[in-house]
């Protein structure tokens, strides 16, 4: 046991940086570090937030421990009177999918969003003070990418000043909103305006379900749970449920009228605002679940390389400190390296890119409040494209995670199970991945026809204005050294992603409509999306490292990391830069030898760089990613917390073992 403390004390020994300046970077400034430091800790030290038990927990009970939690979570928001960025954090910290997180993440962004002034005033208040609990309700059982194609009517009825707001088919009945199937008083309802006979696309309503006296649903609401989701824990603490409207009558006020709105008369009118605007709490949400996606993956590279470390199997064998003959550390094999140490540099160019996101979105919303919508469908294109690649590179990441781990990996207290599965819906949640990157396709293919006509691209598509250049340039590399050099990887990435674009702008002229070509290339375009979403992570990445980062070494082991995840995309696509011709295969050799020096190079530092992450062992629920590194002893102790071991013989024994033993028994006497 003592050995293996110490153990990742001597690797904590071997970083060549600052790891509590790390800790800064990596939170965002020195005050999101002292303010999550401290509600992580309090989090950790009450009993009230323990979740070990999670896994083992039934259905009902793992949801009323979670209506428990989110119970206690306000009460000590409100005892310690703590503010709005000290509450989300607390959230954060307990870790626990709860009705709050559709509360907070969605219902209240989307009245921000898409109410007037007005409407804001009466029901945010409500919102604010928990008077009322809401949820998000676009989704249908037939109808969930196409939100065009939603069919929930909300019909304006000018004799009683009323919406009608109903599902007229099985199909309608709304599906999978969050804290919907138990919890819910209010839901924003997305139905179909009609009013005057014409059918005005879809809107949103705000619909009061439950009664706020006795919970039971309002008359004509039929609601429910949707059942059991993948995994044990997880998703499955939360009420995503169905929702059936029968003529259910609503004020015409409770139509969210920021965009438009229909008159007492029945006249709808628009206003001055995109219709898109509609859909604004989805970008909202896509540019968190970014830097959810740092966090997920942070979270299981922490546990994976903190047990790579403790974890030893084969090799020659080594003097430990006390000259004790020990097999090798499995996070010395180059495999684990080449599959651990890029994720664990995804992770912070995830968090980067989440940052500036952050900033993207910010600057969106104060353009809009100017009545600028020009920015708006970059801050789409850009949202849905990182909320796409990041997803899906943080759910594969989780899932290696678990393999790097080997067999312990696979158990519960591993932690790894439920990250996965808690994580995984993200890649369909606010917009299927494929469907996004399409999004994203659309965009680019409409910057390109724009450059014929002279429109100067900007913000991230910027690149695209030196088209000549980057469909013919060469890659200067002739030496393993030159692909440290940021612009040149930059120029490689630029290259290859507009010779995608170019390429599928080029194909789709060959179709009779551009509907035919969009549905025929869409691969080919997913991958040009792909390819300028990965252009956005680098360029942010490299950005970042061009600010002024403080800290002794702390540079140098982003330049690292940066220059891995660089080079591990190029290892990992190399089909389409030999393809495009943006690097030469002799190039692609040069650059696969640097990656494998910048892995030795920051194998001493990795314990430090997921200690940077700063999380607790409560937060990280895992005995293997255990910050003391204690392992076994722990695994030992946990497995025998498990309910099977309550007993020595187990409940069934007498039933179905001892039966079968002695009849079989007797078969072979006689
Ligand atoms: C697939 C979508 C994006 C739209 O498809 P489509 O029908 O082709 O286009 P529209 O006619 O709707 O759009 C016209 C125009 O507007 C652009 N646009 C679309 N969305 C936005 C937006 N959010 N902001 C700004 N602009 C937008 C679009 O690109 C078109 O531009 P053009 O210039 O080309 O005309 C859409 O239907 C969609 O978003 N589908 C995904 C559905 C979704 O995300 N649902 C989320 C439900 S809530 C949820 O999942 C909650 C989960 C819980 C949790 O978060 O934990
Ligand atoms: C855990 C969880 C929580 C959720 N919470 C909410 C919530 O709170 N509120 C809410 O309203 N909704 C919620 N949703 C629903 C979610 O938003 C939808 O599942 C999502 O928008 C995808 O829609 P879908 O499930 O209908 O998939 P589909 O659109 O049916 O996708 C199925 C397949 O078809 C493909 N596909 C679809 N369209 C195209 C296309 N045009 N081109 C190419 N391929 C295509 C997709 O890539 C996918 O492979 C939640 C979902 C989950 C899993």
């Amino acid at each position: 046991m003592e050995r293996i403390m110490d153990h990742l004390a001597h690797e904590r020994s071997k970083a060549q940086f600052s790891v509590e300046e790390m800790k800064i970077i990596w939170a965002g400034s020195l005050h999101a570090f002292q303010v999550s430091d401290r509600i992580a800790r309090l989090v950790a030290s009450d009993p009230g937030f323990r979740k070990d038990n999670r896994a083992v927990l039934s259905r009902k009970e793992l949801f009323k421990s979670a209506l428990r939690k989110a119970a206690y979570v306000w009460k000590r928001i409100n005892e310690l009177a703590l503010s709005e960025e000290e509450a989300s954090w607390l959230r954060f910290y307990v870790d626990e999918l709860a009705y709050a997180y559709i509360h907070w993440g969605m219902f209240v962004p989307a009245i921000k969003g898409s109410a007037t002034e007005e409407q804001q005033q009466k029901w945010l208040p409500l919102a604010n003070n928990m008077q009322i609990i809401g949820t998000y309700a676009q989704t249908e059982l037939g109808h969930g990418s196409n939100v065009r194609g939603l069919e929930t009517t909300a019909t304006f009825d000018q004799e009683t000043d009323e919406f009608i707001i109903h599902s007229p088919t099985l199909t309608s009945s709304k599906w999978w909103p969050g804290g919907l199937g138990k919890v819910a008083t209010h839901a924003v309802v997305y139905a179909r305006l009609i009013t005057d006979g014409q059918d005005y696309g879809v809107h949103g309503f705000l619909v009061q379900i439950r009664s706020l006296d006795d919970h039971f649903p309002l008359p004509g609401v039929t609601v429910g749970d949707i059942g059991m989701k993948f995994g044990s824990g997880a998703f499955n603490s939360i009420d995503n449920g169905f929702l059936r409207f029968n003529h259910v009558r609503i004020p015409r006020n409770q139509m969210l009228m920021k965009v438009s709105r229909v008159t007492r008369q029945g006249k709808y009118v628009e206003s001055n605002v995109p219709k898109q605007l509609l859909y604004g709490a989805m970008v909202y949400v896509r540019q968190i679940i970014v830097a959810d996606a740092s966090i997920a993956l942070s979270r299981a590279v922490c546990i994976a390389t903190r047990y790579s470390a403790v974890r030893r199997q084969f090799g020659p064998p080594h003097e430990d400190e006390n000259g004790k003959g020990v097999e090798t550390q499995v996070i010395d094999y180059k495999t684990q390296q080449s599959r651990l140490f890029p994720l664990l540099a995804s992770a912070y160019a995830f968090r980067f890119v989440g940052e500036w996101l952050k900033w993207l979105y910010t600057d969106l919303i104060q353009k809009l409040e100017a009545n600028d919508f020009s920015t708006l469908p970059e801050a789409h294109a850009c949202t849905a494209g990182l909320k796409s690649l990041t997803t899906s590179a943080a759910a594969d990441g989780i899932k290696e995670c678990w393999k790097l781990c080997g067999g312990h990996g696979y158990l519960s207290s591993s932690g790894l199970p439920e990250l996965y599965a808690a994580f995984v819906p993200a890649c369909t949640y606010e917009g299927d991945n494929i469907v996004l990157l399409l999004q994203v396709s659309r965009f680019l293919m409409k910057t390109i026809s724009q450059l014929q006509t002279g429109k100067k691209p900007i913000g991230t598509t910027a690149y695209m204005a030196h088209v000549e250049h980057l469909i013919q340039c060469r890659c200067t590399v002739q030496k393993a050294e030159d692909w440290l050099n940021p612009s040149v990887i930059l120029e490689a990435f630029e290259a290859r992603a507009i010779r995608l674009s170019v390429a599928c702008a080029e194909n789709l002229t060959k179709f009779a409509t551009p509907l035919q070509g969009f549905s025929e290339l869409s691969p080919d375009l997913v991958e040009a999306a792909v390819a300028h979403c990965q252009l956005i992570v680098v360029s942010k990445f490299i950005e970042k490292l061009q600010q002024n980062i403080e800290g002794n070494g702390v540079k140098q082991q982003l330049e690292t990391l940066c220059n891995i995840y660089c080079l591990n995309l190029i290892h990992k696509h190399l089909g389409d830069f030999l393809s495009t011709g943006s690097i030469s295969p002799k190039q692609a050799s040069l650059a696969s030898d640097q990656l494998r020096s910048r892995y030795s190079k920051l194998r001493s530092n990795v314990i430090a760089l997921v200690d940077a992450f700063n999380y607790t062992d409560h937060f990280l629920g895992s005995v293997l990613g255990r910050y003391d590194g204690n392992v076994y002893p722990k695994l030992y102790e946990e497995a025998w917390k498990d309910p099977l071991n309550d007993s020595i013989v187990p409940d069934g024994y007498h039933e179905y073992i001892q039966p079968l033993l002695k009849q079989q028994l007797q078969n072979a006497r006689l």
